[in-house]
Formats: structure tokens, sequence, C-alpha cells
């Protein structure tokens, strides 16, 4: 899974450059602002103007997205007003659990710094371990919680290269201004304070959901939201010097109290004559996690267009 091989020299990332300009026309070869769409979230790419969709098969060094949810192709187009910011979507990522290496999984993120984009917009589905961020909410991500790169699965490990800092500082990773710029959004378009959060996402390598003791962990950790995906992708676009955004649906739940009462005062309640009510049994899946996706994918395209315009007039 540490396979490092993924070619990112300036040489063959530009061999791509070279195949998209025969596909686009000139308005959209230089896009300003990319986006990652997540589990369920491509229809963020659905008003695009111009909209030209290039198959990841038809570029070199990528990978296919194989989760349901997940297209495999960039999606360019003009988004906002009067001439439009020319954007660029991924529809379909790839996950370091479908096998694909590290370096796969961030590199469509190199191509599109190289392509010109200086502000990078993640979303992903995400389950959440604070009560006070439920199920629909959209959560603005400030900061995470890497178990992953602290324990040597991390898409920057290898050797220096002279383009890039060695070490690189995450304090500032989640950036301030684009931060401003979504809920400036958020309040253009009206949305209750409650339809937007604010939290720490925890990447975990999937592809199981959490135990209950591990969604505690992650609490008590400070994550706020867990997920298993855009941590790799915020380090490569961070390392190639793009801005950052991230947000979060909130699809599930993962820590539910009421799930952890004692079976055995269960029974022995239920003996006593005095049963309690049943306790809750509830399974994550990823039909659920889509169902949301599809439920909130209009909310979440009006929000990322209008932080899209902001982000335009320089708000
Ligand atoms: O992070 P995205 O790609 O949105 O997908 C999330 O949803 C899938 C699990 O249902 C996992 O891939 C998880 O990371
Ligand atoms: N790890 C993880 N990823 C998710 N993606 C959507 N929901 C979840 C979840 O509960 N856990």
């Amino acid at each position: 899974m540490t396979d490092l091989q993924q070619d990112t020299s300036l040489e063959f990332i530009a061999s791509n450059i070279d195949i998209l300009g025969t596909l686009l026309p000139e308005q959209l070869l230089k896009p300003q602002v990319g986006i990652v769409c997540g589990s369920g979230l491509s229809t963020l790419a659905a008003s695009f103007r111009e909209r030209v969709e290039v198959p990841y098969s038809s570029l070199k060094g990528f990978g296919t997205s194989t989760v349901p949810g997940h297209k495999s192709a960039l999606a360019f187009g003009l988004l906002g007003p009067a001439d439009g910011v020319p954007v660029v979507a991924m529809l379909g990522r790839f996950h370091a659990y479908e096998g694909h290496s590290l370096s796969t999984v961030v590199y469509p993120v190199r191509v599109m710094a190289r392509l010109g984009v200086k502000n990078l917009i993640i979303t992903n589905a995400a389950g959440s371990l604070d009560p006070g961020l439920p199920v629909g909410t959209i959560v603005s991500i400030r900061d995470h919680l890497a178990l992953p790169n602290l324990t040597g699965f991390n898409p920057l490990l290898g050797p220096a290269k002279p383009q890039y800092p060695r070490f690189l500082p995450l304090s500032t990773a989640y950036s301030h201004s684009l931060r401003r710029a979504l809920f400036h959004a958020a309040h253009q378009l009206a949305l209750p304070a409650s339809a937007v959060g604010e939290g720490t996402y925890a990447w975990v390598s999937g592809p199981t959901y959490e135990s209950p003791a591990e969604g505690r962990f992650l609490r008590a950790a400070g994550a706020s939201v867990v997920g298993m995906s855009t941590v790799p992708e915020v380090l490569a676009a961070r390392e190639e010097g793009v801005e950052v955004c991230v947000l979060s649906l909130v699809t599930n739940f993962v820590v539910i109290p009421d799930r952890y009462r004692s079976v055995r005062e269960e029974v022995d309640a239920e003996l006593a004559g005095t049963p309690l009510p049943p306790s809750p049994q509830v399974e994550v899946s990823h039909e659920e996690v889509l169902a949301i996706g599809k439920e909130k994918s209009e909310v979440m395209r009006a929000l990322v267009e209008k932080t899209i315009e902001l982000i335009g007039k320089g708000v």
C-alpha cells in the first residue's frame, strides 16, 4: 500500500496538460478553482456552463474509482455570473482502501494544481462523532486528526523533491479566507446557522466503518466527523501551494450513547418485571450515505457555487 511509484514528475503531468489542450476550448484550460466531489456528490458539477467531461481513462496516471457514487471523470466548465469562473471538478476520487497507492490518490490534485488551480474545495461524506452535528449538517473542516499520517502512512513520504518543502506545516492547512468565504456564502443563501457547522475531520483508512469503541476514541481525541478520504488530498494540495476548503456532509452518526447500554442490566430488568425500552441497534451502510448525499445535493451545490462566486470577487 505504500507504493510511491506514481510518476509525479513535471514532464509526466505536463503530458496530461497537452492531452487536455486537445480536448478543451481555451477558456476552460486554466481553471482557477478545483472541486473534489465526495460520495454521492457528483451533482456539484451539474450546473457548469460550457461543460466538458474528460474520462480519467483518457488521461495518464489516473486510476479508476470503484466506489458506488463516484464517477471517473474530470468535469471542466464555468461557474458564477457574467463570464464565469473557470472550474474543474473531480467526479469521483480515489481511496487507499480501493487498493490505490497514496500517490495515485493525490495525483489528480497535483494535475489540477499544474493546470493553475489556486483554490480547492474538497467535499466528502462523513460520520458524525458529535451530537451537535446531526445528519444533514454540512461541516466546514478547520483541522484534522490523521492517525495514518502519524503512524507511517503519510502520502508525502518519499525522497525530497526540490519543488516541494520537505517539512510541510499543517497549522494553517484549512484556509481561513476560504472558510470566511464559505460562511459569507451560507449567509447570502440564508441558510440557518445549524445547517453549516465547524469541526475536525478524522481520516481513517477504511473500508470498515468504525466500531463503537473506535468512534468513542476518535471523539475523545477531538474529532467531530470521520471519513476515509480527503486528508491525503489536503496534504498534496498544500504541498502544491493550493488553498484548501473542506466540506463534510454528515450522512450518519457514529457515536450513539444509547447503543452501549449494558445487556446485563437489560436482562436483569426484564427478569425483575421492569423491562427497559429496546436498545437501538444501528448499522451504517453506504446506501444510506448515498441517500443523504442525494437529499442534500442541492444545498451543497448552492453553497459550493456561492463560495466560488465570492472567491472570484475576492471576498
Ligand atoms: O469520503 P468520501 O469519498 O465522500 O466517501 C465516504 O463514504 C464512503 C463510505 O460510505 C467512504 O469512502 C467515505 O470516505
Ligand atoms: N469512516 C467513516 N466514513 C464514513 N463515510 C460516511 N460515513 C462514514 C462513517 O461513519 N465512517
